[in-house]
């Protein structure tokens, strides 16, 4: 599977609503850079005149100007590779590849090889999610981690005690990373499932859900989530901006989830809700 990578330049103000909208039209991943981001989707679903739609709606609105080109998948790795810097989420995480040096002194350490997959912790909702998790008390917990990406999610709530997670996404190649990154971890307990909520119709509830999609997958599966809730259990939402928490918490009522508290960087958010 080869990708393509739409570099977009767009003000700040901007770039948060062009996301959102290539979000709808299937673009998945998404990196920050200094002119504005870059999208990438599979070659198989890009479609130039849909990415010219959207860009056609803000014309007029600041600079804008996109391009595109074509990544096989071993110069994706090879660039990821190239530019990935480890990080320290909240002073007590690490987040590395395995050709990093290890840091000293951190409680919880997650390897990560991300390919093609969302989820190297640079993101926001990424770190956001991995910060809310470490309030929350995952000793023995059983775990469901909807939209995996490279399962960094999983991993930390492994680390921090969980029984075991299932690890799901739609992306064939990401759940396969998600697996590997799982063994890297050493991370027996992370079953990986190739997906979206359907995949969920024969399982157990469980202790703790994590769901880092985006607002209308969210707003379109939460009642499978809620379901699979028992009363008092966390669920822990992102992927979307703060603008969108209200209509994030009107679904989430209507399935007996009760709003807990909220993190935000960038706009991005990541909430914490609980079953009633
Ligand atoms: C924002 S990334 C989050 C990755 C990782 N969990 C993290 O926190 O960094 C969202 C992931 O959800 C997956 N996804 C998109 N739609 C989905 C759906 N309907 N059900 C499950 N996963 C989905 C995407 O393929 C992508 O890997």
């Amino acid at each position: 599977m080869d990708f393509v990578e739409v570099r977009v330049q767009a003000p700040r103000e901007l770039a948060d609503i062009l996301v959102a909208e290539l979000a709808e039209v299937g673009y998945d991943t998404f990196e920050d850079n200094d002119e504005g981001f870059c999208a990438y989707i599979g070659e198989g679903d890009f479609n130039p005149d849909a990415v010219a739609e959207v860009m056609s709606r803000y014309e007029g609105l600041g600079e804008l100007g996109y391009e595109h080109r074509v990544i096989t998948r071993q110069n994706w790795n090879a660039e990821w590779e190239k530019n990935f810097q480890p990080l320290i989420i909240a002073d007590r995480v690490s987040v590395r590849a395995p050709f990093h040096e290890k840091p000293e002194g951190l409680e919880y350490e997650i390897v990560i090889m991300p390919r093609m997959s969302f989820g190297t912790g640079h993101h926001e909702t990424t770190a956001l999610m991995i910060e809310n998790q470490l309030d929350i008390d995952h000793a023995g917990k059983r775990v469901l981690d909807m939209g995996c990406g490279t399962g960094i999610l999983a991993i930390m709530a492994v680390h921090l005690g969980a029984k075991e997670v299932l690890a799901v996404d739609v992306e064939p190649w990401t759940v396969e990373n998600a697996a590997d990154n799982a063994a890297e971890n050493n991370c027996t307990n992370i079953e990986c499932r190739l997906g979206g909520v359907e995949v969920l119709e024969r399982e157990a509830p469980f202790d703790i859900i994590l769901a880092n999609i985006n607002r209308n997958v969210l707003l379109e599966d939460m009642h499978a989530y809620a379901a699979l809730l028992p009363q008092g259990r966390p669920i822990l939402f992102s992927g979307f901006y703060q603008e969108d928490l209200s209509k994030i918490e009107a679904e989430a009522t209507k399935h007996a989830l009760v709003y807990q508290s909220h993190r935000t960087k960038n706009n991005w958010v990541s909430a914490i809700f609980t079953k009633l």
